[in-house]
């Protein structure tokens, strides 16, 4: 079998469309999303993730800050701008870029982040919310392996889906997600015995690992659907996933390429948090 292409770049074009026309009618009302990206110290891909959000935000009409801090600031006073834009209306969404200077603990910065304007879900709250089902703020590269699926067709309930990895950012929040919708779900690991047998068993793969070339065609059932979900460097400082692509195609009926694919639409997923976050605290203003 050769694997059809997932079109991560057209799904979110869709997203994007969504989301423009959502920022339309919000401004309608007087209402102007924005987001408050906090990058602390120098960081070279987070500079760079920062200015495409940058980008991103003023193709989908959303109002954008960038506070940047020296790579010495301590910990109080990225808390302190954090509070200050907790209690600023205008914010609806705020982000830190990670990682964060040695000298600032990540779980207080999470921790201290409404929870409502939290749109990276890193708050426990959010984490929590995640786990039991109740509406919240979901990060965005695990609900863009999800997007992908449902975008494309894939039913989810009843599926084995194997996600190989079990990072914070994407493997373990992406758990919650596929068991919401009623997926039977393995998850594997540096510890997991036998990954390629786990794989093959799977209808579904999801590869996030964070490894390159770490999924191999051997470990792919014949029909299953691919998801790659990996960010590495590539030998030419090119992105690569964790799938070794092009083996893989043999055996998939469906496969999600990096890029591409998860990535295409991680940052349109933030901003639709952005509204989602906006939407929430509005109905708790008006309780
Ligand atoms: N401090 C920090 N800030 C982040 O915002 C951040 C991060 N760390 N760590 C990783 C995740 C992931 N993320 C992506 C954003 C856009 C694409 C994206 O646009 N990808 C395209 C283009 C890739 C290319 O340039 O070839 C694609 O996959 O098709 C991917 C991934 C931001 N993140």
């Amino acid at each position: 079998m050769t694997a059809q292409y997932i079109d991560g770049k057209a799904i979110a074009a869709q997203l994007r469309a969504e989301i423009k026309a959502e920022v339309a009618g919000l401004r309608e009302q007087g209402i102007a999303p924005k987001l408050a990206v906090i990058l602390a110290g120098d960081d070279p891909a987070s500079v760079v993730y920062a200015r495409s959000k940058e980008k991103a935000a003023a193709n989908l009409g959303i109002a954008f800050e960038l506070f940047t801090l020296p790579g010495d600031t301590a910990e109080a006073d990225l808390l302190a701008l954090i509070e200050r834009l907790n209690a600023d209306a205008a914010v609806h969404g705020i982000m830190v870029e990670l990682p964060l200077p040695k000298q600032i603990a990540k779980e207080k910065v999470m921790e201290a982040i409404h929870p409502l304007k939290d749109v990276d879900g890193v708050h426990p709250l959010n984490r929590g919310y995640l786990m039991s089902g109740q509406p919240g703020l979901v990060p965005a590269t695990p609900m863009s392996c999800v997007e992908l699926l449902e975008r494309s067709g894939i039913e989810l309930a009843g599926k084995r889906v194997v996600i190989i990895g079990r990072g914070e950012t994407v493997g373990k929040p992406l758990f919650f997600l596929l068991l919401r919708r009623n997926a039977t779900v393995t998850v594997c690991h540096t510890r997991t015995k036998d990954l390629a047998a786990e794989a093959r068993r799977a209808e579904i793969v999801i590869a996030a690992a964070g490894k390159a070339g770490l999924v191999t065609g051997e470990m792919i059932a014949p029909g299953a659907v691919v998801i790659d979900a990996g960010i590495n460097e590539g030998e030419d400082g090119n992105i690569v996933g964790d799938v070794k692509t092009a083996e893989a195609a043999e055996k998939a009926s469906l496969i999600s390429p990096v890029p591409g694919g998860v990535g295409a639409c991680t940052t349109a997923l933030l901003f639709r948090n952005v509204l989602l976050g906006l939407k929430l605290q509005g109905g708790m203003a008006h309780e």
